[in-house]
């Protein structure tokens, strides 16, 4: 298939096993939108048109299973992203949103958005504003399909960072490479005092 994620990538159609080797239940068709040296040009047969942010679409789709519990939509995680506006086509629900350490369903009203706080804007704000642990379940008669419009800082920000302490870009490479797991990167990368806690998660 054309849009098939390629071996060592993540963008393109599928799901990409994580480091505990499972699957979840369901497919994204994943791409850098903006900036536009960094779409990877067999997604894009018609470039759209420019997009002033950096950008990332995910389209989800979740098949239906008739034993919903026993399998995961989208395992809890947080966006790695400044804020994520989501929009769910069918009038399918399936996102929970943990409060609390409780996961709350979330009813989201037809023709409205749902707007996450992602990782990069706990950054920014120091924790004045904390990314959405989020998760998404599975339906068991109706299909489910969403499009999630990931907005993060520029890329370019990442030269900001220097050869001694290259965070951004360490954040993102292992965003992708740990499973997702609630809200781990972020903890993950924390700093305090100048020291990383890396080694305890
Ligand atoms: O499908 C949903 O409701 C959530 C999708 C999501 O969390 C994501 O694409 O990051
Ligand atoms: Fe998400």
């Amino acid at each position: 298939m054309k849009y098939k994620i390629k071996p060592d990538d993540f963008e393109g159609y599928g799901s990409v096993v994580r480091s505990d080797g499972k699957l979840d239940w369901g497919d994204k068709l994943y791409m850098t939108t903006n900036p536009i040296h960094m779409r990877e040009s067999h997604l894009f047969p018609e470039l759209p048109s420019p997009l002033r942010w950096d950008a990332i679409s995910v389209v989800n789709y979740y098949p239906p299973c008739s034993k919903p519990e026993l399998v995961m939509g989208l395992a809890p995680h947080s966006d790695a992203t400044v804020i994520t506006i989501l929009n769910q086509l069918n009038g399918v629900d399936g996102l929970h949103i943990k409060k609390d350490s409780v996961w709350i369903p979330v009813s989201i009203l037809p023709e409205a958005l749902a707007i996450n706080l992602g990782d990069i804007l706990e950054i920014m704000s120091n924790a004045l504003y904390q990314s959405v642990e989020h998760r998404a379940s599975i339906n068991s008669v109706k299909e489910r399909i969403s499009i999630a419009f990931l907005v993060g800082p520029n890329f370019d920000a990442r030269s900001l960072i220097n050869p001694e302490n290259p965070r951004t870009e360490e954040y993102f490479k292992s965003f992708f490479s740990r499973k997702l797991k609630g809200k781990t990167n972020l903890e993950y990368m924390k700093i305090e005092n100048g020291e990383s806690l890396h080694h305890n998660i």
